[in-house]
């Protein structure tokens, strides 16, 4: 099973992670995508945070009907860390393979993680060019080391994915022309960057989707008030562990 992880707040979730989802989902060859709901963003402030099942509840009816799994992994591994987390999950799931999907905003400040390389050593990973981020993190001190191992995928739009995949380019963001080389193109007009040994490096382009969390929460700073009371959400069960979400009340914040 061919696995992308997508880590998030998701404070709440919102069309664009569902949207560059499945588009990683295609242009990747996936069989799923996970979205791994943190406990907490050790960068970002706990203010303002709703509490895990509340984000929990979000991403799952943004995912609906598509092979997209939610789930709060990392509070029940006991990680705070990405890297600890995704090391845990390579243990856990050995027939698994796993790449990590995020957005061209955690790739501007990717050197700001625990041990960034370490993740880069521990899968692929796919950054998703992302309005008004992408200048950003090609100049970003974690892409000046990851640039070795960039691997061409080309494609243009959803929709229109081209088979050509291909060892590195220099290219930005905006470039989505490349040369066919040492990655299989899968059989489902994607590329496949499983083909090679992380570390390894593609960037996704597509239609750049401006949709965020913070345009949400400042269009409904509510939204998460019409999630507490239902008993469906009370009762959501983790996508991937099966266990139940909500063991927290609503309205703490954070973890
Ligand atoms: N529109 C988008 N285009 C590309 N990547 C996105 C988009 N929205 C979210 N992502 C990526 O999805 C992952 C989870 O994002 P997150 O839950 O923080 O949402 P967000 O919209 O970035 O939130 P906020 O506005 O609160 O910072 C991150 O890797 C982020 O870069
Ligand atoms: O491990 C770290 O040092 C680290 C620092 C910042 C963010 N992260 C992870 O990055 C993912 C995206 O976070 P966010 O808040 O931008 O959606 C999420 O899984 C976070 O846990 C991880």
């Amino acid at each position: 099973m061919l696995t992308g992880l997508l880590g998030g707040s998701f404070n709440p979730a919102h069309g664009g992670h569902r949207r560059v989802s499945l588009f990683a989902l295609r242009a990747l060859g996936l069989d799923e995508v996970w979205w791994m709901v943190s406990p907490g963003n050790v960068l970002k402030p706990r203010a303002g945070m709703a509490s895990l099942p509340a984000r929990y509840a979000s991403a799952s009816r943004e995912a609906r009907r598509a092979p997209i799994r939610v789930t709060a992994i990392e509070r029940e591994l006991g990680t705070v860390y990405t890297v600890d987390a995704l090391r845990a999950l390579v243990r856990r799931y050995p027939r698994r393979r796993f790449i990590w999907l995020m957005g061209a905003d955690n790739l501007a400040q990717f050197h700001r993680w625990k041990d960034w390389r370490g993740i880069a050593r521990a899968m692929p990973i796919a950054v998703i060019a992302r309005p008004g981020y992408d200048d950003a993190a090609m100049a970003s001190p974690a892409m000046v080391w990851l640039r070795r191992w960039r691997r061409r995928c080309r494609q243009t739009s959803v929709g229109a994915l081209g088979p050509g995949c291909g060892s590195s380019g220099s290219d930005g963001m905006r470039s989505g022309s490349g040369q066919s080389g040492k990655i299989r193109s899968s059989g489902r007009g994607g590329c496949k960057p499983f083909a090679c040994a992380a570390p390894a490096l593609i960037v996704l382009r597509f239609d750049p989707d401006p949709r965020s969390a913070t345009a949400v929460r400042q269009a409904n700073p509510d939204w998460e008030a019409g999630l507490a009371g239902r008993a469906s959400v009370r009762a959501l069960r983790d996508g991937v562990t099966h266990h139940a979400v909500a063991k927290q009340a609503f309205g703490r914040g954070g973890r």
